[in-house]
């Protein structure tokens, strides 16, 4: 099943603070979103107005093509789980998981054996298939969360919202939880929003990223193009480890606040003034201080061992010690003594948190 947000505006209750400022979203029957974004960005509210747990001032929500407010059985058609799911202690798991559909008007229940199948199912696809009887109680963290999302799949729903489902596991179950929710997702033809504020879980599960900042989606696109091309600086920081270096824009170079850091020219056309350089470890390169200009003063740079590949260094500014990294050759590639100066030319810059090279 699609969902297709248009335009949808929604403001704090008792105020005039817009929560979503004219969101649109289309994510087509089957796919994987990932909805990312730094905290208050309005994902949660995003999430609760597509699943009608609130009403949003104006815009458009479809399914499938067709407007929520026109469907009879929305709720039917959509499961959530958020962090905190609370499953009835005083009921068992089997109890837990049928509760919704033992709710339904009498004229559209299932029988009792059809729900009670429907619960041996689900217990049989959440890999529990015998703890129907047991009280959450009795269960793991990761054992409650896929309670929690039989529970939200008991329906038959098309579409799947999930807001932060393994924030309280730990990083072991959440690692084998999320795979094995993305061979749910595909083998039950689901359409999936998942809120996370992880990185390496948005980028094993989700075929797209969304990132919202400020009530607005500011980047939707594959993880490869995120990393590639960040729109703003929190994607650049989303995507990996990057380290920013303040300076100026001046007469079309780029001039570092710190010492130690050549300046680089800045081909497009920008005004002058302040502006962030931000790069990746591995991006960095450094020149020996005896080819850099004399005016530079030049960093200490200290060797730190080599990882999956890569070499490691310590560089010592001013203020700070950051790390910078390069493929690792098998000998000391980096043919420096103990000074350098930092050539920082591959970086992207950001005006504002907004890329604008
Ligand atoms: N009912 C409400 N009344 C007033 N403000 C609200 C309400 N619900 C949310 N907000 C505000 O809306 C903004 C977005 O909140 P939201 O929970 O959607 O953010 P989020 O991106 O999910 O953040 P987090 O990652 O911390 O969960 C926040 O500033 C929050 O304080």
């Amino acid at each position: 099943m699609s969902v297709t947000v248009q335009k949808l505006v929604r403001t704090a209750p008792g105020s005039d603070r817009q929560l979503l400022k004219s969101v649109s979203l289309d994510v087509p029957t089957g796919h994987f979103v990932a909805l990312v974004g730094p905290s208050g960005a309005g994902k949660t509210t995003l999430l609760r107005a597509i699943a009608g747990l609130d009403v949003c001032d104006s815009g458009t929500l479809l399914l499938d093509g067709q407007k929520v407010e026109t469907m009879q059985d929305r709720a039917r058609k959509i499961g959530f789980v958020f962090q905190n799911y609370a499953l009835f202690p005083h009921m068992t798991v089997a109890r837990n998981i049928s509760f919704g559909l033992d709710v339904q008007p009498r004229g559209s229940r299932l029988s009792r054996q059809d729900r009670a199948a429907r619960v041996q199912e689900l217990l049989d696809l959440m890999q529990l298939p015998d703890m129907g009887a047991a009280y959450p109680a009795r269960l793991s963290g990761g054992q409650r969360q896929r309670v929690a999302l039989a529970r939200a799949l008991a329906s038959g729903p098309g579409v799947l919202l999930l807001d932060e489902p393994f924030g309280a596991l730990d990083p072991i179950v959440r690692r084998t939880i999320r795979s094995w929710l993305r061979s749910l997702h595909d083998r039950l033809g689901l359409t999936t929003i998942l809120v996370t504020h992880d990185q390496e879980e948005a980028l094993e599960v989700a075929d797209r990223i969304v990132v919202m900042q400020q009530g607005l989606i500011v980047q939707d696109a594959a993880p490869d193009i995120l990393d590639q091309s960040p729109e703003t600086a929190f994607v650049m920081e989303f995507m990996g480890e990057a380290i920013t270096f303040r300076g100026t824009l001046n007469n079309g170079q780029f001039v570092p606040d710190e010492g130690g850091v050549l300046p680089f020219p800045v081909a497009a056309h920008l005004e002058s003034g302040p502006i962030d350089a931000m790069i990746r470890p591995f991006e960095i390169g450094i020149v020996s201080a005896g080819n850099a200009e004399k005016m530079l003063s030049p960093v200490s740079v200290v060797s730190h061992g080599a990882r999956n590949g890569y070499r490691h260094y310590l560089a010592r500014l001013t203020d700070r010690t950051i790390s910078v990294s390069a493929p690792d050759w098998g000998n000391d590639s980096i043919n420096f003594a103990e000074a350098g100066v930092l050539d920082i030319s591959r970086a992207r810059l950001f005006k504002n948190g907004l890329r604008v090279v």
